[in-house]
């Protein structure tokens, strides 16, 4: 098992270009089984977690071809198994998507329940509740979910949480369902409009998709589409907080401005100066930040996939940050880690109150998940010495060669291979 390494590094120069959006491949991926001609895939993230969707796509029987790195052909026409057994879907929670393609095109689905994981409980009530009303008989048993439906019949769902999974599996199931359906408080993340981008260029009629009230008119068949991923809001994100926690100057290339506003908004409140260039934006910290309080939301919200970066960025700002994480429960994993460092943080429920410190010193610490590994590794790139980051199959989850990538910028980060590791 392997570890990365950072050292202090250097503030950060240079242009780092952004890979497709992990969030908006997988559903992507997994609505790809409702096609029955080729669909092609471009800007697809070279990432573990896609390898893991396209091995349960193809377990399903559909026929997944790798073009080049980023570019994959997907067609669902040869689907004949309707079940996704534990070892893929404890993989990776988003398995669970493929629950919708499989209800509309062959009428029942088997899969693995996904269960939690170090960020929370993650419930799939609302995707079933939603499948339930699209006329889905639902049953549980055996660690497994099963759904079956003579036929689904649109109909009108109102989630009672903006759930980004719920809104994808029901748009995905009542893209063939007969008649219309209404999700009203759906998710407005950009990788739902992509999705449904995707979906309609597969023949689907789907309107209002990043809005809370989105209107399925189902279709009988569902064709080819060839489709360019979003880039990966998130990964951008990560690398703006890279430049502006040691003190760079970062051309962020290939980003959507729009989908980065919150981000955007709290790093220049923070004092961080952010300019958009052509495709990308700019990041300049020519001062230490200034600390700042946020409030994780459903998109158009500040993103909850941010919070554990943002929450480096605190540690060595100047004066006392809140940061208030209302989408998951259990979503401070990162803090005890940032502490070993020499953080300040107190948790108060679903409060932190991180006090900035002038700096933080390396330490062996250990990724529990994607995103507060990325914080580790921002953390590491200021303090003092070498921090050792444990866990390292978490950051590959969604990060395209992210050592590569800062290195490029002039960070001194790089990997070893370890014999053994929790
Ligand atoms: C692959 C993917 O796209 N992952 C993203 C997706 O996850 P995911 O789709 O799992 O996130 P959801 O929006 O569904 O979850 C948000 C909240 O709703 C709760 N909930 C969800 C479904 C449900 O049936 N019942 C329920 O109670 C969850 O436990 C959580 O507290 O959106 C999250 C919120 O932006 C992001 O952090 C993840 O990176
Ligand atoms: C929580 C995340 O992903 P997933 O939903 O795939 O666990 C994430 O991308 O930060």
């Amino acid at each position: 098992m392997a570890k990365i390494i950072v050292e202090k590094s250097k503030p950060l120069r240079g242009t780092v270009r952004i890979s497709g959006a992990k969030n908006s491949v997988l559903p992507i991926l997994a609505a790809s089984l409702l096609s029955t001609e080729n669909c092609i895939l471009e800007e697809v993230p070279d990432l573990n977690d896609v390898d893991v969707i396209c091995e349960v796509i193809a377990c399903l029987g559909a026929d997944v071809k790798r073009l080049e790195r980023d570019r994959i052909e997907v067609n669902g026409l040869s689907i004949d198994n309707y079940e996704s057994p534990y070892e893929l879907v404890r993989k990776m929670r988003a398995s669970f998507l493929v629950m919708g393609p499989l209800l509309a095109r062959m009428g029942k689905a088997r899969i693995s329940m996904p269960g939690g994981c170090a960020i929370g409980t993650r419930p799939i009530d609302l995707h079933l509740k939603g499948f339930k009303a699209l006329g889905a008989e639902i049953t549980l048993g055996h660690g497994f979910v099963e759904a079956r439906a003579e036929k689904l019949i649109g109909n009108k769902i109102y989630l009672d949480f903006p759930s980004v999974g719920a809104t994808e599996n029901i748009m995905m199931a009542a893209s063939m369902a007969e008649g219309q359906t209404v999700i009203e408080n759906a998710a407005e993340e950009p990788e739902i409009t992509d999705l449904a981008n995707f979906l309609n260029k597969m023949g689907a009629d789907i309107k209002g998709a990043g809005t809370d009230t989105i209107k399925i008119n189902g279709v009988k068949k569902l064709g080819g589409a060839v489709h360019t991923v979003i880039p990966d809001r998130i990964e951008a994100g990560t690398f703006m907080v890279a430049a502006a926690i040691t003190g760079g100057n970062v051309l962020v290339d290939n980003v959507v401005i729009d989908h980065l506003k919150p981000v955007i908004a709290k790093l220049k409140e923070s004092n961080v100066e952010v300019i958009e260039e052509g495709n990308g934006v700019r990041v300049i910290a020519v001062e230490r930040p200034k600390a700042i309080d946020i409030k994780t939301l459903p998109y158009p919200g500040f993103p909850t996939d941010m919070q554990a970066q943002f929450m480096a960025l605190m540690t060595v700002a100047q004066g006392t940050s809140v940061v208030i994480e209302t989408v998951f429960e259990n979503r401070f994993m990162h803090v005890s880690e940032l502490e070993r460092m020499g953080a300040s943080i107190k948790i108060e429920g679903r409060s932190a109150v991180i006090e900035g410190k002038s700096h933080l010193l390396g330490a062996p610490v250990k990724a529990s998940d994607l995103r507060a590994g990325a914080a580790l590794i921002l953390a590491g790139l200021v303090a003092e010495g070498s921090t050792e980051i444990g866990n390292t199959k978490h950051i590959d989850r969604g990060y395209v060669r992210i050592e590569e990538k800062l290195k490029s910028l002039g960070a001194t980060i790089y990997r070893v291979e370890e014999e053994e590791e929790e």
